[in-house]
């Protein structure tokens, strides 16, 4: 065993044990505690037994084996009934630790910046620490690996010390050869040599074992992940009308057992290797059992050591050889868990790349909060392709602007870069006259109120969809819903405020598309910032609906700053401002009124070609 190695368990060990300490400061003691009296529960049985044994042998006092039979049973009850309670607590704060690790993992996924998050290696590695902390390792298994490990030294000091007897010698008058032979000490020694080599080799077949089967879950994480997503498709039952309509159920079938066809191939190679080194522990392990037992056993016959001690010293041998390959075998195994609990560890300790401004941000009665692109270029993380190419634009305070363009003109990244969701990659946006990075970000976050076109609602209370947070003033709450056109629907159902979205809850409802998007226009008003942004916040609406929500657009975004991004070039009408977007630069800025006159601009090109589905 390398000293490394053994550095690095010892070290890893160490902090996921300090970790879980954080967590419940009791557990480890009361682990401790409980898998001591569980491990001396056997060899008590193993003395008392031995002892009676012995009495009845040699016709001693019946009052005193019964003495003996007491004792062994009342010694037995406590230790178990203390055995039975601390596992009950056990159990229960096993539970606890394993469930705040998990959320402490969710937690962290979901306080990571954006741009980290949405990286393959991170979702590989988050996926890595699900499975560390699910199914592979564990930190529940790691806990009952903890408590075998525990128990198993317990039970190999014990072995030890009943078995030291074994050691000394008998001495006799006259003694053959063969006697002289199995009463010298040389011979226990020479078999407890034989047993360590046998334990040792063991270690090395569950260590190479271990070594194969991390490389092989590291090796198969995307296959796996591939392999989750569409194993979960069907959790997602919004898919389900996509996946009927186009038949998609094969295709999903194919690729899923694609992604599994190399994984359960290379499972078939280790399984092959594996059971080989399996047969080769089991042969090493009956050899050293028949080595024991023979001494044992001769040591009997040639009248050494009494029956019972016979019967003594082989319950403790086979108490013995389990506990030391259990030792063995649980390093072996803790090993493995601390290298999928490391995952764990890795992933919450991944830094967030934004940098994290504190200046606060201005509380201002008048709303008067000036935005500025200056130079502004970008391109995703993943790729080199310029989505905006020097980008400068103001928007000045009370100003309500549009913007058009053609899809892909970079019109909702332009939307992300004001909200943070991603930094510039050259030039500063600035917020009255101070670069956006410098303030501190939850701050800077209550300035706006954003719909974004691929809005998301949860599977919570309507009331908390609203207002985003389980405190809800549910004035307000009714006051945005009749704003946004959707209160009468609510008023209807059972539960009103408080109905459940989505069917995964319980009595949860089903709403359209446009009561949908209703909602998310509600929880933007509610928000009541001073910046309302609104990307296609009418695409699923209906034309009564929609003209609603336009006439009402200056009641509903009053004196506040907005953005507006939509296709229907007719909202631009009621804009101040209109920027149009191309191939991520803005090419125009004007008024419908001056912008409509330049027949060789884009703005002409999109209004004239949606306007002539209208004209008759
Ligand atoms: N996370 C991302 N990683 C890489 N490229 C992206 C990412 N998100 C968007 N893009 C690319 O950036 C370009 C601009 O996308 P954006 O969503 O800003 O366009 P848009 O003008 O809002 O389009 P639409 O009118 O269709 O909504 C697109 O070509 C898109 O493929």
């Amino acid at each position: 065993m390398k000293n490394s190695h053994f550095k690095a368990f010892a070290k890893d060990c160490k902090s996921i044990l300090s970790m879980v300490s954080g967590i419940s400061k009791s557990f480890i003691v009361l682990i401790f505690v409980q898998n001591i009296i569980k491990a001396t529960i056997p060899y008590i049985n193993i003395i008392f037994s031995s002892l009676i044994l012995d009495n009845i042998l040699s016709n001693r006092n019946k009052e005193i084996i019964l003495n003996y039979v007491y004792w062994m049973v009342g010694i037995n009850l406590v230790f178990g009934i203390l055995n039975a309670l601390l596992e009950r607590s056990v159990k229960v704060k096993k539970l606890y630790i394993e469930l705040y690790i998990k959320s402490k993992l969710a937690e962290k996924a979901l306080m990571l910046d954006y741009e980290v998050l949405e990286k393959k290696e991170t979702l590989d590695l988050l996926h890595k620490a699900e499975e560390g902390v699910n199914s592979n390792g564990g930190i529940y298994s790691f806990l009952n690996t903890l408590g075998d490990i525990i128990s198993d030294i317990i039970s190999l000091i014990c072995s030890i010390v009943l078995l030291s007897s074994l050691f000394i010698v008998v001495p006799m008058k006259s003694q053959s050869s063969i006697m002289h032979l199995f009463n010298s000490p040389l011979l226990a020694v020479l078999l407890f040599g034989v047993m360590i080599i046998s334990i040792l080799l063991n270690f090395g077949i569950l260590n190479k074992q271990n070594v194969v089967q991390y490389k092989f879950f590291e090796k198969n994480v995307d296959s796996n992940r591939k392999f989750g997503y569409f194993v979960g498709l069907p959790n997602n039952y919004k898919l389900g009308k996509d996946i009927r309509i186009y038949n998609m159920c094969n295709m999903i079938m194919e690729e899923m057992w694609n992604a599994r066809e190399a994984v359960i191939e290379d499972m078939r190679e280790i399984e092959r290797v594996f059971s080989r080194w399996s047969g080769l522990m089991e042969i090493n392990n009956q050899a050293v059992m028949f080595l024991t037992y023979g001494y044992v056993g001769v040591k009997g016959i040639l009248g050494l050591i009494s029956v019972s001690s016979v019967l003594k010293y082989v319950s403790t041998i086979t108490k013995f050889t389990a506990s030391l390959s259990g030792v063995v075998q649980r390093y072996a195994y803790l090993n493995l868990q601390r290298q999928y609990l490391n995952n764990y560890c890795y992933f919450l300790d991944l830094e967030n790349v934004k940098y994290q401004g504190t200046l606060p941000v201005e509380k201002r009665d008048d709303n008067e909060y000036e935005i500025e692109f200056k130079n502004v270029s970008f391109h995703y993380p993943n790729s080199e392709d310029l989505i905006l190419d020097n980008v400068s634009l103001k928007l000045s305070i009370g100003n309500k602007m549009s913007i058009v363009g053609k899809n892909g003109a970079g019109k909702t990244t332009f939307i992300k870069l004001l909200c943070r969701i991603y930094d510039p990659t050259e030039g500063e946006i600035l917020l009255n006259g101070i670069n956006i990075k410098k303030y501190d970000y939850a701050e800077y976050l209550r300035v706006f109120s954003v719909v974004f076109q691929d809005f998301n609602l949860f599977s919570f209370p309507i009331a908390e969809n609203v207002a985003a947070s389980v405190e809800v003033d549910k004035e307000r709450a009714w006051e945005t819903l009749e704003q946004a056109g959707v209160a009468e629907r609510i008023r209807k159902m059972k539960d009103g405020l408080g109905t459940n979205l989505y069917q995964n809850e319980k009595e949860g409802v089903e709403i359209s598309g446009g009561e949908a998007q209703k909602i998310a226009i509600a929880r933007a008003l509610y928000k009541d910032a001073p910046l309302v942004i609104l990307d296609e916040p009418t695409s699923a609406l209906d034309p009564i609906s929609e003209y609603e929500i336009y006439s009402k657009f200056n009641e509903l975004v009053l004196d506040k700053t907005s953005i507006f991004i939509s296709h229907r070039m007719s909202s631009c009408r009621f804009c101040d401002n209109i920027v149009v977007f191309d191939a991520g630069k803005i090419v125009q800025v004007g008024n419908h009124d001056t912008l409509i006159k330049d027949e060789a601009g884009l703005y002409y090109k999109l209004w004239t070609s949606q306007a002539q589905y209208y004209v008759s």
